[in-house]
């Protein structure tokens, strides 16, 4: 049986994605499929921006895999991590420094999984004499991720009255996805690292079990995205935030942490190519709903947010229209 808990706002509703139809994706059909899911997701994408989806079609030991791998790289020496280093900002190898401005401690980052040899290439600077089942488990978990966010997204956008099948031939053709792999080591004091929005359409998070990962709700409380085994946490980012006419919410979230444990996660950002443009879906805009944004290409968007330093609360001002 299927549980759609959509419980009080601030317990982050799980969504069974087993109660999807086999043929969902190909077809949309949605006859099967109970009022009710449609209406938790659009609630927790309005509302709070996050939901967790279980059956959700990742195997676990690709998770555990993954798990294993990530400890391993983040346990070798800092010269062979370092390797990893890249001259482009926030890819391969990045230590974001103890005193908490960045989103996350250290990251290993592949941009544009699906389309470049990002993740080979990476591996290869790290372990010049190869290293096949980590670059084969960080493919593996990636190209699941690309077709489960296409799914979500689907799901997402079903939401709405809109052509689904124009918006996920988009998505299929000019969507990419980042994976950072991150990890939070003890060293005996608590930080709260800082709060953010993603700049995707959708992220896609796997925690461990330490937890620590926060939510802001509209009431302005840091709620915690608890841990919950064999869920990952899905966010609503800026890009869908401006698609959707700001119906949807790219809330903003953070981690705490100092425990004894390290902790892992996973964080898959689903966003367009840079020179794709962001605009409104103009079947979300009406008298009453006037166009929020101006279109912006996702090139122009990125670079004011690394001209910014990633600080933009949501999307940032300069993007709105001016008649707002
Ligand atoms: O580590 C986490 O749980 C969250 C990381 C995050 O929010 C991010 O990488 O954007
Ligand atoms: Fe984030």
């Amino acid at each position: 049986m299927t549980s759609i808990m959509d419980n009080t706002p601030w317990t982050i509703p799980v969504i069974d994605l087993s109660i999807l139809p086999s043929d969902f994706y190909s077809n949309g059909t949605q006859e099967n499929i109970p009022k009710s899911l449609f209406t938790a997701l659009r609630k927790a994408c309005e509302q709070v921006g996050f939901f967790q989806i279980i059956n959700h079609g990742i195997p676990e030991n690709l998770i555990e895999n993954l798990d294993s791998a990530a400890r391993r790289f983040f346990a070798e020496t800092k010269e062979v991590k370092e390797r990893g280093v890249s001259s482009l900002l926030y890819r391969g190898y990045v230590v974001g420094g103890k005193d908490a401005v960045s989103p996350t401690p250290e990251s290993l980052i592949f941009s544009n999984v699906h389309r470049s040899n990002s993740i080979a290439d990476i591996c290869d600077k790290v372990w010049p004499q190869g290293n096949p089942q980590f670059r084969e488990t960080v493919e593996s978990y990636a190209s699941k991720m690309i077709e489960l966010s296409n799914l979500v997204l689907k799901l997402c956008l079903s939401c709405f009255e809109v052509d689904l099948g124009r918006y996920m031939s988009t998505f299929e053709n000019k969507c990419e996805g980042w994976l950072n792999m991150n990890n939070y080591s003890p060293d005996g004091v608590q930080r709260i690292y800082r709060a953010h929005t993603d700049k995707s359409w959708i992220t896609i998070l796997h925690q461990d079990t330490v937890g620590g990962l926060e939510v802001l709700t509209p009431k302005g409380k840091w709620a915690p995205v608890e841990y919950k085994r064999g869920s990952l946490v899905v966010n609503v980012g800026d890009i869908f935030q401006m698609w959707s006419n700001r119906v949807y919410r790219s809330s903003e979230h953070r981690v705490i942490y100092g425990g004894q444990r390290t902790r892992q996660s996973f964080a898959f950002f689903y966003l367009f190519q840079l020179d794709m443009e962001i605009s409104v879906a103009k079947e979300l805009v009406d008298e009453k709903h006037p166009e929020y944004y101006k279109p912006t290409l996702f090139g122009e968007f990125e670079k004011h947010g690394r001209d910014h330093g990633l600080a933009s609360i949501g999307p940032p001002k300069a993007f709105e229209r001016e008649t707002w």
